[in-house]
């Protein structure tokens, strides 16, 4: 276990965030889009793109104990433990003007949205899941090509293992809450994009003020 001193600072932001902040989820299995939609969801629909992947990877650019264990995590498809990335969540949330927020790649597991739903208490307004048949994941990942560690064919099958075992559940337990859209993702960059704008246009989210735990 390491020291407190680790982790970032975990304030209590419920009075920060609880009154405006707005949360919308991206979830979707490995190479599903999700990293080439939302900076288009940035860009016509003011929000601000967390991508939680990458904001453990500049973690391990740190040089720190933590660095160190999330680069083997990653390396191993495995999730990283809650309290380091909620910490790391809530900072960069903590340190945005903007408080309407697309959290791609999160929640991953049961103990991440708890954790999330503990710490930061803002309920989601609803989960965006890009629905991806599995080979065509395995295709994308194979030629994505941008020198990611984690897309290796070991790793790979990990990464898909632990989607489906720690991530669907997640979706699931959304969908049973009515807060999931489902949007097609083995279609065309624009006809995915096409959907995505339709959701955002109807349920407008980030104009009624937050949703609280
Ligand atoms: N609609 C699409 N059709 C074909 N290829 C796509 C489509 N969307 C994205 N891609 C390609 O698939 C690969 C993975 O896309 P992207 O990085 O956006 O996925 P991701 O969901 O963010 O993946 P990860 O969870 O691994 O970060 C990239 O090479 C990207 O160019
Ligand atoms: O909430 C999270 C998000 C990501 N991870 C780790 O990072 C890699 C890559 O994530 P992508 O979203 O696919 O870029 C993932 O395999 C996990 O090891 C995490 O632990 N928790
Ligand atoms: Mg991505």
């Amino acid at each position: 276990m390491e020291s407190p001193g680790e982790f970032p600072t975990q304030k209590d932001t419920s009075k920060n965030f609880s009154n405006e902040a707005s949360v919308v989820f991206v979830l979707g299995g490995p190479a599903s889009g999700k990293g080439t939609q939302c900076p288009k969801i940035v860009e016509h629909f003011g929000f601000t793109h967390l991508c939680v992947g990458e904001l453990l990877e500049e973690e391990t650019k740190s040089g720190s104990e933590n660095g160190k264990m999330i680069r083997n995590f990653k390396l191993e498809g495995k999730i990283v433990p809650s309290e380091v990335t909620v910490g790391i969540l809530q900072q960069a949330m903590q340190q945005s003007e903007n408080k309407k927020f697309i959290i791609d790649g999160f929640p991953r597991n049961e103990e991440n949205l708890a954790t999330f739903e503990k710490t930061v208490k803002v309920e989601p307004e609803f989960v965006l899941f890009f629905d991806c048949p599995e080979e065509e994941l395995k295709r994308r990942l194979l030629s994505r090509n941008q020198g990611r560690a984690d897309d290796n064919p070991v790793t790979i099958e990990k990464r898909l293992e632990v989607f489906k075992e720690s991530t669907l559940p997640i979706i699931n337990y959304y969908s049973s809450k009515g807060k999931v859209q489902k949007i097609n993702a083995q279609r065309s960059v624009e006809q995915v994009f096409d959907d995505i704008s339709n959701v955002f246009s109807k349920l407008n989210p980030g104009s009624r003020g937050a949703s609280t735990i």
